[in-house]
């Protein structure tokens, strides 16, 4: 292992830089400090401000970030060159802790065709690139890029240089992303015990993803001695993109008994400054991405969902919350089973005994055979059609109105009800309308306040005796409910309809608090 005072993997965040060599994902100044301010918040170790050298631009960006971050230590890239280290160092002047990051490639395939160097120039180049950016700052990492199709053994050679030039991180990258975890794992072995004065400095790994193993490298470089791991939220970079730091973070956590070495990172930050980033490039995740996709604590399929619900370990290797998510998802789909629709049928208030679940579940497959998620409103259409109007609590005895008709009339509306608890309860109130006066009525009796979103009513059939329908949307709780009652009489559909939403209300505040209740207990 290289030489480190304290065991835990840095985290070198290069959204700023690397990360911004994603096609489409240029930032400006101010996006940039918004984002710094994320990371110091998800507490890196090291900020990537950016390539001071590349434009007035990258330079003020960094400058400002560097006069900003208090916390992180803030890098700036430089390649091997007078300009660019005194490009770095002065953008970094304000910074609290500032660092060089000078690089140059050890690739037969870059000395010949890029650099147009032979080894020992490039090996001198490099020392001289530490050696003046130390004069400058006391803190510089040197890369070695495309380190992995480098000969290892001159590989050592520029680094051991490095070292003694003054470099205290040394940088491994895997800049094409053609590493495979076992050789790069062992060309940090090889290196911790090659490179001279390696107990001088700290080990680094920077994988791209253009095989889809950045993080399994970085992993496997973590196994074999390294303690920096540089990444980028959500994995942006250039081409296929950085390993994504979400994902090493996470890894080392909840492998933490395997790994036996962690991070700083506060991990309930992650998915907040995901969605930062997201809203700062506009570049979107994938659904599936891990950690912070919309998916990735989202489950479908009737097996996991029953599984979840008995414990959530079943099927869940990290809590949500722990990564900043709020809460797993369980989504209603032609996959899911009738533990999953009977739990959201319960939290949506309705309690359907066994056959109306089965007849539930029955229409719920059917439309979800046609729709590719179910949603809620879909839910409560279903369980309408299941339940009637006959699920207590409450049950409406009778409906008197009373000056519904006339100019100058004030509707008014008396109502009785009976709660199952026994109680009977009679109530009137006045309305600017008969509907109003009803629902001002029923409110005051069942003691429960809603606020009316939608009302609507319609005749189902002709004839004298039509029967007309009444649908309701109401909020309480922070919650839509909806609500459908049918009656010869329109003024008691409406009537039935309210009721029928406060009996939902009421089972589901009675569920959460018998669920508070045994959480309590368990506690
Ligand atoms: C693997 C990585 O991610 S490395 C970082 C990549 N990031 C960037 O390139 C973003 C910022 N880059 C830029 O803005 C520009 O490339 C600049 C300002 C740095 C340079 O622009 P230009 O001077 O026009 O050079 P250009 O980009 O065309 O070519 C790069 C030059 O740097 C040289 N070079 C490349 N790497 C290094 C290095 N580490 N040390 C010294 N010289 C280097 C190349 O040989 C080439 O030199 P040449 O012009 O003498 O042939
Ligand atoms: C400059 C180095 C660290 C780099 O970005 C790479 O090699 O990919």
């Amino acid at each position: 292992m290289s030489g480190v005072s304290e065991d835990f993997v840095r985290i070198f965040d290069t959204t700023l830089r690397d990360g911004e060599q994603s096609p489409g994902c240029s930032m400006t100044t101010p996006q940039k400090l918004t984002i710094a301010r994320a990371l110091s918040e998800l507490g890196v170790d090291v900020i990537e401000a950016g390539f001071a050298a590349a434009s007035p631009d990258d330079f003020a960006a960094v400058q400002a970030i560097a006069r900003e971050a208090r916390g992180p230590r803030v890098a700036a890239l430089a390649r091997c060159q007078r300009n660019d280290i005194e490009r770095a160092a002065a953008a970094l002047e304000p910074a609290e802790k500032g660092r060089i990051h000078v690089f140059i490639a050890t690739s037969d395939i870059h000395l010949a065709h890029k650099l147009r160097m032979s080894r020992a120039e490039a090996l001198d180049a490099a020392a001289a690139g530490v050696e003046l950016a130390r004069q400058y700052c006391d803190d510089v990492e040197f890369s070695a890029e495309d380190a992995s199709r480098s000969d290892p053994a001159y590989l050592a050679d520029v680094f051991s240089a490095a070292i003694e030039a003054g470099a205290r991180t040394l940088n491994v990258p895997d800049t094409v992303g053609y590493a495979v975890p076992e050789e790069y794992g062992a060309l940090f072995k090889y290196l911790s015990e090659h490179v001279r004065g390696i107990e001088k400095a700290i080990l680094s790994c920077h994988c791209h993803d253009d095989l889809g193993m950045a993080v399994a490298n970085s992993l496997a470089a973590v196994q074999n001695g390294a303690r920096q791991v540089e990444c980028t939220i959500n994995g942006i970079g250039e081409r296929a993109g950085n390993a994504a730091l979400e994902e090493i973070v996470m890894a080392l956590r909840t492998r933490a008994p395997f790994y036996g070495v962690g991070t700083r990172v506060n991990t309930k930050r992650l998915y907040p400054t995901s969605r930062q980033l997201v809203a700062v490039t506009g570049s979107a995740v994938a659904r599936n991405k891990a950690i912070i996709g919309e998916n990735a604590f989202a489950h479908e399929s009737g097996i996991h969902q029953h599984g979840m619900l008995r414990n959530r370990e079943t099927y869940e290797i990290m809590s949500p919350d722990d990564v900043g998510v709020s809460r797993s998802q369980l989504v209603l789909g032609k996959h899911s089973g009738r533990a999953a629709l009977s739990d959201r049928l319960r939290e949506l208030g309705f309690a359907l005994d066994e056959s109306a679940l089965n007849q539930a579940f029955a229409h719920f497959k059917s439309l979800a055979d046609k729709k590719k998620e179910v949603f809620d409103a879909d839910l409560e259409a279903i369980a309408l059609g299941q339940t009637g109007n006959e699920q207590g609590p409450w049950r409406l005895l009778a409906l008197q109105i009373q000056g519904a008709i006339g100019r100058d009339a004030v509707p008014s509306a008396s109502v009785r009800l009976a709660h199952e608890d026994g109680r009977v309860v009679q109530e009137a109130a006045v309305g600017d309308g008969p509907v109003h006066a009803i629902f001002a009525a029923i409110e005051r009796a069942t003691g429960t306040a809603v606020t009316l979103r939608q009302f609507q009513v319609r005749a189902l059939t002709t004839g004298e005796d039509a029967q007309g329908e009444a649908r309701v949307e109401i909020e309480a709780d922070g919650r839509e409910y909806r609500g459908r009652a049918v009656s010869t009489d329109i003024l008691e559909a409406s009537a039935l309809a309210l009721v029928e939403v406060i009996n939902r209300i009421e089972r589901r505040r009675a569920l959460q608090a018998s669920a508070g209740a045994s959480e309590e207990a368990v506690a």
